[in-house]
Parts: structure tokens; sequence; C-alpha cells
């Protein structure tokens, strides 16, 4: 298929309310979409790093600059691409997952909507539905957060996720489970904020039953999970550390986690978080679908990724409503819990044009 060009897009999407976590706190999303452009169709890509490299190195004005610098002028080496050789011409290129992701999938979008095969088909979906978590921030308050938590669940969530940072860790996870029991799927995510010297501390989230604790340590700290997964009965997932099949094997042959996130935008795409989907399945783990706050272009990409027989956890595959008051693309809801996978070619999504240009702050077009 041959590429006449790519889109470059930044949006400003204001979220419904400010988003803490132990790196800093989200109130609008700098997002920066890519459209792909050829002689048979157009794709999307979302790229989900945020405005500054806190969460990982990446940050939106930086890969906008990598993906017009370098990632885009290299598919002009491409005569007849298919996504796999995209893929691998921008290997030559160090880093940038992000970037890379976002240019690969609205690639791979453009390519699945000329053959009319949707994306989660392509990828090995197995369901045509998958059951919704949703991630809670840290709050200014217990009553705030007990709050929070409790619309989530007449909402229908099937399972929360906590963010936690030292400080606010066990009194809010003990009063989550006193307020609304021990039958609720509950786990909580650190985001590195703590060091193998909070080992005894984190032991005490033992009492509480929970899924999972995600990325206690600092990413490169496998070792470092490893002693501490042996120190817990809690199990540890991993998030940040993940960042390709080849590290996700090392981390499962050293026992560093027995849960994996999965999240397209860290790892360079959907195809490298298929491949983590099946060295994690032939190890027994259990991988769920992370969220980087994506509007319904990276969300529909997500669920489909979410409907892969090895994503046997809820993920951070919310709701539209979830972050925003208006998604630009139709809504994704919630049905008892459920998200219904998107069965178009492609994402399955489009963006509605009035709502994209209402958040739209700059375009540009990189002829190729
Ligand atoms: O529901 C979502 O999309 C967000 C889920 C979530 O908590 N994402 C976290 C994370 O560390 O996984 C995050 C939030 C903001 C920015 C980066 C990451």
């Amino acid at each position: 298929m041959k590429i006449d060009g790519v889109e470059l897009r930044r949006a400003a999407m204001p979220l419904k309310a400010p988003f803490r976590t132990s790196f800093g706190t989200e109130t609008t999303k700098d997002v920066l979409f890519v459209k792909v452009v050829t002689s048979e169709s157009a794709g999307w890509g979302e790229c989900v790093a945020m405005s500054e490299p806190r969460y990982c190195s990446e940050y939106t004005d930086g890969a906008a600059e990598v993906l017009r610098k370098f990632l885009i002028p290299s598919l002009g080496e491409l005569t007849d691409p298919d996504v796999h050789a995209l893929s691998a011409t921008m290997e030559q290129f160090a880093g940038h997952p992000m970037a890379k992701a976002a240019l690969e999938t609205a690639f791979l979008d453009a390519e699945l909507r000329a053959a009319g095969t949707s994306m989660s088909s392509y990828l090995g979906a197995v369901v045509d539905r998958v059951p919704a978590g949703v991630s809670v921030g840290i709050k200014n308050s217990i009553d705030e957060l007990l709050e929070e938590v409790g619309g989530f669940l007449d909402a229908g969530y099937l399972r929360i996720k906590l963010k936690i940072e030292p400080g606010w860790d066990i009194e809010p996870v003990r009063a989550v489970r006193e307020r609304f029991g021990d039958d609720v799927l509950l786990q909580v995510d650190a985001n590195t904020a703590y060091t193998l010297a909070d080992a005894r501390h984190l032991q005490r989230l033992d009492d509480f039953d929970l899924l999972l604790i995600e990325q206690p340590l600092p990413e490169e700290e496998l070792r470092g999970h490893a002693r501490l997964a042996e120190m817990m009965r809690t199990p540890v997932c991993l998030d940040e550390s993940i960042t390709s099949a080849k590290v996700t094997a090392d981390a499962l042959a050293i026992g560093a986690c027995s849960v994996v996130n999965i999240k397209s935008g860290r790892v360079g795409g959907y195809l490298e978080s298929r491949r983590i989907h099946d060295v994690c399945k032939a190890n027994g783990i259990a991988v769920w679908c992370g969220g980087m706050l994506e509007t319904g272009i990276g969300r529909a990409a997500n669920v489909a990724l979410a409907a892969l027989p090895g994503f046997v956890l809820p993920g951070d595959t919310s709701a539209s409503d979830r972050y925003f008051a208006e998604d630009i693309t139709e809504p994704f809801v919630l049905d008892s819990g459920y998200v219904k996978v998107p069965e178009g070619p492609g994402i399955g999504v489009e963006p509605i044009p009035d709502l994209l240009e209402a958040i739209t702050t700059s375009v540009e077009w990189i002829g190729m």
C-alpha cells in the first residue's frame, strides 16, 4: 500500500476532573494524533506520551519531533510496505516507543480498513466484549476516595485500581475494603514510587487480598521486584518495566512479576503487545490492558487488544465518560461492566470531524 503522507494533529482534550498519580496530576490530555493517508484508505493512531516526561522519558512535543524528523521520513524508503516492513524500518531509530506505536497503529488501521478486516480479528480476538476496570487517582481525602469508588461500582465497573504512593496506601486500601467488602476486585498501582526498603511496609497490603500490586519499584529494578515478590503474598505486576517481549521473558525468568500490564504505547505498538501477550500466555502469566487516558481512537485499539485470550483480568479499558465529558469518537460505554469490541474495519471508530476540530490546536501535513 502506497503512503501519500502523514498528518500530525495536536489537540487539548479536557479531563472531567484532575487525575493524580504518584508522578503528577493531569487536567488536560495533550494529545498527538497521527493520521496515515494511503492510496486506498486513511488510518488513525493516538500517541499516549504525556506533555511532560514523568511516566517515562517520552513527552508529546518530543514524540511529534521524532515523528516529523525521523520516523515519518524513513517511510519514504518503502515502496509497498505492510505493517511489518514499516515496523522494521522504524527500528533503525533507537527508543521512542510511543511515537513509533502511534505511527505503526495509524498505518495498521489504514491497512486493515483497506482490507475490510477489524483490528480485533487481525490481532486474534476471541471475545466481542471485554471486562472493564477503572483507575482511581490519589485523592485529597478518604471520603473523596470512597465517594468516587462508590460511583464507579454503582456504574458497574468490575475492578477497582487505586493509585498509591508513600503516605497514601494502607489507609485508602483499608477504607475501600471496609466500605465495599472483600468481594470487590481491587488492585493498587504505585507507578515506581517505592524502594525495596519499603518492603515491610508494603507487606501490610497482604492483609487486603489484592489482585496485584503494580510497579512498586523503579522501571530498571527487575531483581528488586523479584526480591519483593518473594516477600509479599500479593502478586507483583509490572507496567513501566515491561518495554518489550524480550524484557518480559527476562522478567518472568527471574520471577520479577506474576502479572503483566500491556500498554501498546510503552512497548512500541500492537505487534509487540501481541508478542508480549504470547510470551505471557506461554508461561501461564495473566495479562491485562493498561490505559493512558486515551480518547476513543486509542481506546478502540486497546479494547481490540484486550479481546485476546490471555487478557484474563479486567483492564483500564474504561468507558469514555470516565475521563471525558464528550469523546471525539462514538463513546465507549459500560454495559453490565463490559465494553464492546468495535467490529468495523481497522480500529472500527473514526474521529467525529466537528468534535476533533473543536479540540485541535495544530495540524501539519508531511507528504511522502
Ligand atoms: O484509565 C486509564 O486510561 C488510565 C489508567 C492509569 O491509571 N494509567 C496510569 C498508569 O500508570 O497506568 C497513567 C496515568 C496517566 C499518565 C500515565 C499513566
